[in-house]
């Protein structure tokens, strides 16, 4: 059975909550849809890259969604043809029917076994893009040279100083991977934030459990389904159009990146939790030294050194969760790169 009019995304979001697995062909492979908003495509040729590219994670944030399923449907029509094995996860369609960010949790702080300790949708749903990863690492005949890929594709809540930039999950040696950010370069990202910290998201995940390159990768602004301008998006779909039907990976001068280290989670202690920004303040502005960036009952945040900004600002979500990230811009010369 093909998907109907190769359209992954309608296929997902007609089928929220489960859809019988099946298996089809395409021009350049076989494609197989798992479970609701999953799917494997292996090219006809074997190949050492397996790329995991999801979207929706977050229900409302459909630009990528649109994005990846429009290359999901240009590799089932035979205008590419897949070099690589792709495996194409539609986060939340649950949520992305009522275009929402979560119904019950926010499936992006669910991973690494955190789903054990809550019920509901989003609960069930990380565990099971969870086991899709697994398996998916491990179908493969490559498995010693496999080079194992994970861009988690979202957009911000609001606009950005930088447009575009990814969270580079906590690496232990604080060693960078210089290919990576020359692709992460070449696809039009701006930024790259490096994390303090190990967490519970998805592209978090991959890392440290399958060992994969892998990236949060912010691509703009939050917009409904229909409303977005898939130009904006043109420098990653070019580059991730050449890695599906090359298998290369788009290189640019890491130069152009604007590196930034995590400093501080804030972490929303009290129902009296309150940033001192106004909402359309942008992700990356920047403060003076000893502005009072955050303050409840329980405690209060300063600015340590001027110039450290704050990404994801966001007090609307339960006591215990991360309401921001201070972050400080640092040289690329800093870094240690191999
Ligand atoms: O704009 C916002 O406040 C949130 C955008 C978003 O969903 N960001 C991810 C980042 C994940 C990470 O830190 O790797 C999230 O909050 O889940
Ligand atoms: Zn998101």
């Amino acid at each position: 059975m093909p998907i109907l009019n190769n359209d992954f995304l309608a296929l997902t979001l007609a089928n929220q909550d489960s859809i019988a697995p099946f298996r089809f062909s395409f021009p350049s492979g076989d494609g197989f849809v798992e479970d609701t908003g999953v799917l494997r495509l292996e090219p006809k040729q074997p190949s050492v890259i397996s790329l995991v590219l999801s979207v929706g994670v977050h229900g409302n944030e459909t630009g990528p969604i649109e994005l990846v399923n429009q290359l999901v449907t240009g590799i089932l029509e035979g205008k590419v043809s897949l070099n690589i094995r792709l495996l194409v996860l539609i986060g939340n369609p649950v949520a992305a029917n009522l275009a929402k960010r979560f119904c019950d949790v926010n499936l992006n702080r669910l991973f690494r076994g955190a789903w054990q300790e809550y019920d509901g949708f989003e609960a069930k749903r990380a565990q099971r893009l969870e086991q899709a990863v697994c398996d998916f690492y491990s179908l493969t005949e490559n498995k010693t040279d496999q080079i194992k890929l994970h861009y988690d594709l979202h957009t911000a809540i609001r606009g950005s100083v930088h447009e575009k930039f990814v969270v580079y999950p906590y690496v232990e040696n604080a060693i960078y991977n210089k290919e990576q950010l020359a692709f992460l370069a070449a696809s039009g990202i701006d930024a790259v934030l490096l994390s303090h910290q190990p967490t519970t998201t998805f592209s978090y995940y991959s890392y440290v459990v399958h060992n994969a390159h892998a990236f949060t990768v912010e691509l703009g602004k939050v917009n409904p389904f229909g409303e977005n301008d898939l130009s904006r998006f043109a420098d990653f779909e070019a580059s991730l159009t050449l890695l599906l039907g090359k298998g290369v990976l788009a290189q640019s001068s890491v130069s152009s990146l604007h590196v930034f280290r995590v400093l501080d989670s804030l972490v929303k202690d009290d129902d009296s939790y309150e940033l001192s920004i106004a909402s359309d303040v942008k992700n990356f502005t920047q403060f003076e030294a000893d502005y009072r960036m955050a303050r409840s009952d329980k405690s209060d945040y300063y600015i340590k050194q001027t110039g450290d900004a704050i990404v994801f600002p966001n007090t609307n979500l339960p006591v215990g969760q991360r309401a921001g990230l201070m972050v400080r811009p640092i040289a690329l010369e800093d870094l240690q790169l191999n």
